[in-house]
């Protein structure tokens, strides 16, 4: 049990190191927070809240998976080499799409509600 509850306090650390050393994530803690908020002042339906749970959720944990690949690239591969590199890169190329895809989720979503609320 003891070793379970320990896990969480590890999970929670990379969180911490996560948002203490990217700017990026950062920027997108901050950011879904503010669609949180967007969501409880447009009251949004139960399957939207859903979908932008699962596109919060989905750039997050994308954001983790590619500091984990540049800690360990910096680890093992400190001097400049292609590959290198090319790990960063593809790392980096895997949250641009999920925040592309989540953008188109959220727009989808708050633009029509938008309109109506200016109208
Ligand atoms: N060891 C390396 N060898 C070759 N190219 C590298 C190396 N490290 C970084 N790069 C190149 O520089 C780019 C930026 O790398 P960097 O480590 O600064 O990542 P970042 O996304 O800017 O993250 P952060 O600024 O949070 O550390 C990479 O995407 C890659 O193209």
């Amino acid at each position: 049990m003891k070793k379970f509850l320990k896990g969480f306090v590890y999970a929670w650390q990379g969180v911490i190191y996560a948002f203490s050393t990217q700017i990026n994530f950062k920027f997108h803690t901050i950011s879904a927070l503010l669609v949180i908020m967007a969501g409880y002042f447009f009251e949004l339906a139960l399957h939207e809240w859903i979908w932008i749970s699962v596109s919060i959720g989905l750039v997050i944990i994308a954001e983790l998976f590619n500091t984990a690949i540049e800690v360990l690239v910096d680890l093992v591969s400190p001097d400049y080499h292609p590959k290198a590199g090319a790990v960063k890169d593809l790392a980096s190329a895997g949250v641009l799409l999920t925040t592309l895809l989540s953008a188109i989720i959220g727009l989808s979503i708050f633009i029509p509600k938008i309109i109506d609320y200016a109208a």
